[in-house]
């Protein structure tokens, strides 16, 4: 059976738990997602252990914002890990992107997260992106798909409106997914797996709900069987 479309986010305090989740949720998903906590600790050998025997595919979320050159060269000390994806923040600017994009590994996709999905459009505000979350996300991933990005990560409210901003052939990538019925937790921009994939998502990234399942292994199955069955 092919893996869902689907990025589990490994956010565990300890590597075992992450390598575990992982070989749980494997057969099932097309990717695992390493992210701040994880790297942080563990530094690159979190990769390998992660990836495990599988070769799943590996998404690197580090979220990189800063200068250009300093961008340049964390892009390239990451290459040799080979992720499949690397994420940059989009406010960091076109040629902040372009340099990540130049760095990386030939197959490697920058994605260029647009605005966090756990802000409101107050926090927006607050924040002087002033206005509906939608036209700054559209705004922003414009910017980047100019500089050579060709993954975007939004929120499932936006990915249809940043479909038709940048057409068919840019990954669009949606954390703030939650089974219907799911606690929101943190995240503010959110909707299920079925609207986000239906909306034209094409990666769902969904953490918590499958790693703080009783069995994550069975819960990812479930949202890999209710996509399937939407698309068949
Ligand atoms: O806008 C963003 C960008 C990245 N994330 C990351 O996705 C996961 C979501 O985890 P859940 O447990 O499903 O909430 C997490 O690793 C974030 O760092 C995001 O949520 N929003």
């Amino acid at each position: 059976m092919t893996p869902a479309p689907i990025a589990v986010a490994l956010d565990a305090p300890d590597l075992e738990t992450a390598a575990q989740w992982a070989s749980l949720v494997t057969p099932h998903v097309s990717t695992v997602k390493v992210g701040l906590e994880l790297y942080l600790r563990y530094g690159p050998d979190v990769i390998a252990s992660v990836r495990g025997a599988s070769g799943v595919q590996v998404f690197l979320d580090l979220k990189l914002h800063d200068i250009p050159n300093t961008v340049s060269g964390a892009s390239r000390a990451v290459a040799r890990l080979r992720p499949a994806i690397l994420t940059v923040h989009a406010t960091g600017g076109p040629a902040m992107i372009r340099a990540a994009v130049e760095a990386a590994a030939d197959d490697t996709q920058i994605a260029a997260v647009t605005i966090l999905t756990s802000l409101t459009e107050a926090d927006l505000g607050r924040v002087g992106l002033l206005g509906p979350a939608d036209d700054a996300v559209r705004r922003l991933a414009g910017v980047a798909v100019e500089a050579g990005a060709t993954a975007l990560v939004c929120s499932p409210h936006e990915v249809s409106a940043v479909r038709a901003e940048v057409g068919k052939g840019i990954t669009l990538i949606t954390p703030g997914v939650r089974p219907a019925g799911a606690a929101t937790q943190d995240q503010a921009r959110v909707a299920t797996p079925e609207q986000a994939l239906a909306d034209g998502a094409d990666l769902l990234v969904i953490g918590r709900p499958i790693t703080g399942a009783a069995d994550p292994g069975a819960a990812a199955a479930a949202i890999a069987a209710s996509l399937r069955r939407q698309v068949s």
